[in-house]
């Protein structure tokens, strides 16, 4: 039975030997050589002193493609033209489902016929050796941005490539992600990827790791999102990691967005050990696009002036392609700029808007009945009382693909297009919580001249690509 315990030394060298022998580029990893590249590394590419430095929002985007010269041009694009502060690389799918031949195949493919047939850049083909390539040609840092359930291998090969950050968790990449791995398996898997971070951490370079907030992106309610942040980063502290941003996905609704944002750090403070440094970053908004471009670029500032209220750590930047796909370089630097434009036009200004603490104290009060729930089960092992959680719905995400997850729980936006909960399957909550979304959603029903019913969260799915915000009845 797993427990949130610290993986021993013994176990964690097995557990490594065995993955490596997965790809031939496995055999490139030697640890205490990649100990001397990290410190070979200039301060102005170590990810975790970058962003725990800013004194401002940092922009990072999502970019990944296949070859390497050619990510290198991108993220020297995005880097330029873009003023990214952060960046990414955003790995291939195959390689998410640790479908190393495949992607070596269109790897392959793209080098032949120029043709890229993979959406993302293949990093356990790549190896080492290309990793410490692309380190080397791009004066940022760069983070690893994937959907891997068993991120093991990525993880061995791309900490030992230079990279310093790495996206994804148990929960976060088991839920919105797949249906056919455990939440028992990916708990295991990414416990040995923290303390693989963990490791290089003790030995001062210090991995930044960061769970992926927006789960499945549609309609999440703020505190199903902090809670299962707090408890991956709660599990990557056990085994050492010491930097970890919590992550929040746009949900379009400022005062609420401000203030999960505002929960979130607040919480991750509390729940996270004092040796951890807590930072944030929000997402934005990563349900339906609208097609128009236009539009899509007023998706995206109204991002970037909700980043410039709340103030994170960290912005996740969207393209005003976002509806067609993978973005264009030239899009997505454009998301870069649309989205600084109006963070450096509003962070001065001095706006206060109504409800923000109400909305925070609520988001925080939910998010202690689901953290009681997990921390209560037996003797308050997180990893057995996730699992217990999760499998009596007591801990619930809405439209998970999932198996590890009921996905009983219905949001739908309330008549200020806040995100509440509809049906509660049998998610931990304080009734007088759940008369509180059951008021606020018979004022739209009121407002709307029609009951409660899951009509409702169909027409909000729809809503923003359809430039609203609440979905109302034509
Ligand atoms: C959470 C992932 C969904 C988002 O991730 C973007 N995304 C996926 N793959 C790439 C890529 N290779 N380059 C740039 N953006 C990418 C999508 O557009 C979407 O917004």
């Amino acid at each position: 039975m797993i427990r949130d315990e610290r993986i021993p030394a013994d176990q964690l060298r097995r557990i490594d030997e065995e993955i490596r022998s997965e790809w031939p580029t496995g055999d490139e990893v030697d640890f205490e050589e990649a100990i001397a590249y990290h410190e070979s590394l200039p301060d102005r590419k170590r990810f975790a002193d970058v962003l725990e430095s800013a004194d401002k929002p940092l922009l990072q985007p999502r970019a990944g493609v296949p070859r390497l010269e050619d990510q290198i041009d991108l993220l020297e694009y995005l880097h330029g033209e873009g003023k990214a502060d952060l960046l990414p690389t955003t790995i291939d799918s195959y390689t998410r489902d640790n479908e190393y031949e495949k992607a070596q195949e269109g790897l392959e493919k793209a080098r032949e016929t120029d043709e890229d047939t993979l959406n993302g850049f293949p990093a356990v083909n790549h190896g080492v050796e290309g990793c410490r390539e692309l380190i080397e040609a791009i004066d940022a840092p760069i983070e690893v941005r994937h959907g891997t359930p068993d991120a093991r291998l990525l993880a061995a090969i791309t900490f030992a490539g230079g990279f310093q950050s790495f996206e994804g968790g148990p929960i976060s990449y088991n839920i919105p992600y797949t249906k056919r791995h455990g939440l028992e398996e990916t708990i295991e898997r990414w416990q040995f990827v923290d303390r693989l971070a963990g490791a290089y951490t003790e030995r001062g370079v210090r991995i930044n790791r960061e769970p992926f907030g927006p789960l499945t992106g549609t309609l999440v309610p703020p505190s199903i999102a902090i809670a299962i942040m707090l408890i991956e980063g709660k599990l990557a502290a056990t085994q050492g990691v010491r930097s970890i941003t919590l992550g929040y996905g746009q949900v379009g609704n400022v005062v609420q967005d401000v203030a999960a944002l505002n929960a979130l750090q607040k919480l991750g403070d509390e729940f996270l050990p004092d040796e951890v440094v807590v930072t944030t970053v929000f997402h934005e908004w990563m349900g339906g696009f609208p097609p128009d471009e236009a539009r899509a670029n007023g998706v995206i500032g109204l991002g970037g002036m909700t980043a410039a209220i709340a103030q994170p750590d960290k912005v996740i930047t969207k393209s005003p392609q976002e509806f067609q796909g993978v973005p264009t370089k030239e899009a997505n630097a454009a998301g870069l700029r649309t989205t600084r434009q109006v963070i450096d036009m509003a962070i001065e200004q001095d706006i206060d808007i109504d409800g923000i603490e109400e909305e925070q104290e609520l988001i925080e009060r939910e998010t202690r009945c689901l953290m009681d729930t997990v921390l209560e089960h037996d003797d308050g092992d997180v990893v057995q009382g996730t699992l217990k959680a999760f499998d009596t719905g007591a801990l619930d995400v809405p439209f998970a693909p999932s198996d590890s997850a009921k996905g009983a729980v219905l949001p739908a936006r309330d008549d200020d297009g806040r995100v509440r909960i509809f049906e509660w399957g049998d998610l931990a909550m304080d009734d007088d919580i759940k008369e509180i979304h059951k008021a606020r959603l018979s004022r739209r029903a009121d407002t709307e001249g029609r009951d409660q019913s899951f009509r409702m969260v169909a027409d909000d799915v729809d809503a923003i690509s359809d430039g609203k915000l609440i979905g109302r009845p034509q």
